[in-house]
């Protein structure tokens, strides 16, 4: 099974998957920002970083899937490549970071890689507040993302919300998480894990159904 927590910068992605591995013994796939050769050039000079940081974490992405494909045991994955390529991606080309002629051969490049991709079985969105994520982002105080406009997070939450809302195809799970403290509430904890505990026995139900039906 492959389980992938969606949010944007700064909603405890990072956090959220620590406490699911374990708590449930999963495999966890995370982002790793310490080997990002781009993501620093990318906060001072967006325009000139953006397809380079894009295509990085496509690429890294997409390794993430080929590997979590061959994985017999359920793995938890700190974002997933969609979110890269419909919200960070979109969002830049947007912005006028990306030409038209390069976010076209991006997205080629991405199509031709969803031939032989699988969907995750669920997508667990962290929504939060532009304020919340703020908040975090201040606390964590990495120095490259010292800097960046409120503008720049509040873009990426809009198109979180409509990306998950109208566009994913996949199950999704949103957990508002602006009155969670999940990392040091017990009962927070929980309440997260009881949804999810709900969502894997339809998943597994949905499985057996299938099963009978062959
Ligand atoms: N496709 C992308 N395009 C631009 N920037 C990206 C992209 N993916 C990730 N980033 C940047 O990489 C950095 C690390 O990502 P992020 O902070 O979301 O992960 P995280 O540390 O796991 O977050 P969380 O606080 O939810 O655990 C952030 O500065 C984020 O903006």
């Amino acid at each position: 099974m492959h389980i992938v927590i969606a949010g944007n910068i700064g909603s405890g992605k990072t956090t959220l998957t620590n406490l699911l591995v374990r708590h449930y013994g999963w495999m966890p796939r995370k982002e790793s920002v310490a080997d990002n050769p781009y993501l620093s050039d990318y906060y001072k000079d967006m325009k000139r970083w953006a397809l380079n940081l894009e295509v990085f974490f496509l690429k890294e992405r997409f390794r993430d899937l080929l590997e979590i494909n061959h994985e017999k045991q359920v793995v938890v994955q700190d974002r997933s490549i969609y979110e890269g390529v419909y919200i960070f991606t979109a969002n830049n080309h947007d912005m006028g970071n990306m030409s038209d002629n390069d976010y076209d051969t991006y997205m080629g490049l991405f199509e031709s890689m969803m031939m032989v991709a699988r969907m995750p079985d669920l997508m667990i969105y962290l929504r939060s507040s532009v304020p919340h994520l703020v908040d975090n982002i201040h606390k964590r105080g990495r120095d490259y993302e010292q800097n960046m406009q409120l503008n720049y997070l509040k873009n990426l939450n809009d198109r979180y919300d409509d990306f998950v809302t109208n566009h994913y195809p996949g199950r999704t799970l949103t957990i508002d998480v602006d009155n969670l403290d999940f990392q040091h509430s017990r009962e927070d904890f929980a309440y997260i894990v009881k949804q999810i505990d709900t969502q894997l026995a339809e998943i597994e139900g949905r499985e057996h159904t299938l099963f009978n039906k062959i």
